[in-house]
């Protein structure tokens, strides 16, 4: 602190109060001598001279004082620069002329050397000896390098210190060639910097093993906002749509995106009712959270589910099932081949004794209830043994053939089955049929073939095949068995054979 102006100059006029008495009485002295006016003046200029010095030495000391004291309160003063800074001035001569407090806390090692007077260079290599640059590897080009930085000063740098610490150096070379060194402890940025790069790294890992994940799930998904926008689909839902690229697509609204998939003519149904659909289409947006089975182009069947999330995007998804539903297409078709092989007569083509069997418990019951008559035609080919044996076996195979396809010819109504019963045994089973109809039917039956004249040299009965039919009709009882039709309808058939056979009888259940 500054002293008091009394308290510093009371002193000095004491001194010279007291040094002009000597003086005078100096003078009366000499001046009472012989030639004593020169000595006067000589001594007069002697003391002039030492006061002048005397107080030329006092305003010097004075203002080395007050440079003292200045450079006190400056180094004071720049100790509140913000972040931490540290303030170094360097004169033309590189030599240290001030530092603030911060600057010696920042290097406390090297602070001790921090004296006005010290050149940068001495500074620096200080510093570095004393462990306190670790960034320089004690490498000299790496001195060089910042000496050369410090004549030219460029750019603010960053520079690492011991225990992870760092600074910003700005430097700036003033007009009377002195330089001020400005270091901002940036420790806390550069730890803010590095948390919010680690995050980012992390948040950037945790989206990409996301992303990875949602490509190589074997389903295709998509993300639409919240506003209907799409923001994201992968890879296998994109091969479901390659009218657009997830860049061209992103941003757009879901019924924007349906428009370009119709306008590419998908789906193929809609086409020609193009709003209709959409309109249905979009009313449906968000609710189909029961998967369904949708069909693509190329021959694609996709399970498809959407919903929406707390946020309000919706997730869809699309699970290929081409492969499924071809298997359950091939499985159906191969049960309908069985079912229909089960069914038939693998010489005739026409339904065999096992389809027939179910067909007329079926119609029993059926007839029963709605108490309709049921008629049953078991027709006999006459003397097929000797058929046989006249022509052979193939033969006989080939007449069957075509005994059987006579009959089908024969049966018309939705209802009617012709099946073959056994060996050279037919049976027709016609639903509401009465008597008379049935008669009918077996007459229609015995010219067709008649007709055909397939030639039977050894028949007794005729020159060619001919048929023997037994008749039996009842509206069925549901506690009566089906077989009874057929052993009436045997009985008929065994009075035609013993009548001279190429005839019908009829029997009543
Ligand atoms: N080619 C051929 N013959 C068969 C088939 N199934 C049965 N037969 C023959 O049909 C003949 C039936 O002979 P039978 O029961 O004596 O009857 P039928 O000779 O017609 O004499 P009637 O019925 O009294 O007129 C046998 O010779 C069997 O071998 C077949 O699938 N193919």
């Amino acid at each position: 602190m500054e002293a008091p102006r009394t308290l510093r100059t009371w002193p000095t006029w004491l001194a010279v109060g007291a040094l002009v008495a000597a003086e005078a009485a100096l003078v009366g002295l000499l001046a009472s001598q012989p030639l004593g006016w020169p000595l006067v003046l000589l001594q007069a200029a002697l003391t002039a001279i030492a006061v002048a010095w005397w107080l030329a030495q006092r305003d010097a000391a004075r203002l080395y004082h007050l440079q003292q004291h200045i450079g006190a309160q400056l180094g004071e003063a720049l100790d509140i620069l913000p972040d931490d800074a540290t303030f170094a001035l360097f004169d033309d001569q590189e030599r240290l002329v001030l530092v603030n407090q911060r600057c010696r806390s920042l290097l406390p090692r090297t602070a001790a050397f921090m004296q006005p007077g010290i050149t940068f260079e001495a500074l620096l290599r200080r510093a570095i000896e004393l462990g306190e640059i670790p960034e320089s590897g004690g490498r000299e080009s790496w001195v060089q390098k910042r000496l050369s930085s410090f004549r030219t000063p460029g750019a603010p740098y960053t520079q690492e210190l011991p225990n992870d610490r760092w600074i910003r150096i700005s430097q700036r070379r003033l007009s009377d060639g002195s330089t001020v060194v400005l270091r901002a402890d940036i420790t806390d940025a550069i730890r803010k910097e590095r948390a919010l790069e680690q995050a980012r790294l992390q948040t950037q890992r945790a989206q990409s093993q996301l992303y990875e994940a949602l490509e190589a799930m074997p389903i295709g998904m998509e993300l639409f906002d919240e506003h209907d926008r799409l923001v994201y689909f992968n890879h296998k839902m994109g091969q479901l749509r390659p009218w657009f690229s997830l860049d061209e697509g992103r941003g757009q609204t879901y019924e924007a995106l349906l428009r370009i998939g119709l306008r590419q003519g998908f789906p193929p149904d809609a086409m020609g009712n193009e709003e209709a659909w959409l309109a249905q289409h979009l009313a449906q947006r968000g609710k189909r959270c029961l998967p369904e089975v949708r069909g693509y182009p190329h021959g694609q069947w996709m399970h498809a589910y959407e919903t929406r999330t707390p946020s309000g995007h919706i997730v869809a998804v699309r699970l290929d099932i081409t492969e499924l539903v071809q298997q359950r297409q091939a499985l159906e078709q191969a049960n309908q081949r069985l079912a229909l092989l089960s069914a038939t007569d693998g010489l005739t083509g026409i339904a065999n004794r096992r389809h027939f069997d179910e067909v007329l418990a079926t119609e029993w019951l059926r007839c029963a209830r709605q108490h309709e008559t049921l008629a049953l035609l078991l027709i006999d080919i006459d003397h097929f043994k000797l058929y046989n044996d006249h022509y052979g076996h193939l033969a006989g195979d080939a007449c069957l053939r075509r005994v059987a396809e006579l009959l089908a010819g024969c049966v018309r109504r939705a209802g009617e089955l012709v099946a073959r019963y056994g060996g050279e045994e037919f049976v027709l089973l016609l639903p509401s049929t009465d008597r008379d109809a049935a008669r009918l039917v077996a007459q229609h039956c015995m010219e067709a073939l008649a007709l055909e004249q397939i030639p039977h040299p050894r028949s007794p009965t005729a020159g060619h095949v001919t048929l023997s039919i037994g008749i039996a009709y009842t509206v069925p009882q549901p506690e009566r068995l089906p077989e009874t039709l057929v052993d009436a309808a045997d009985t008929a058939l065994y009075r035609a054979k013993n009548s001279g056979r190429q005839q019908f009888e009829v029997s009543r259940v």
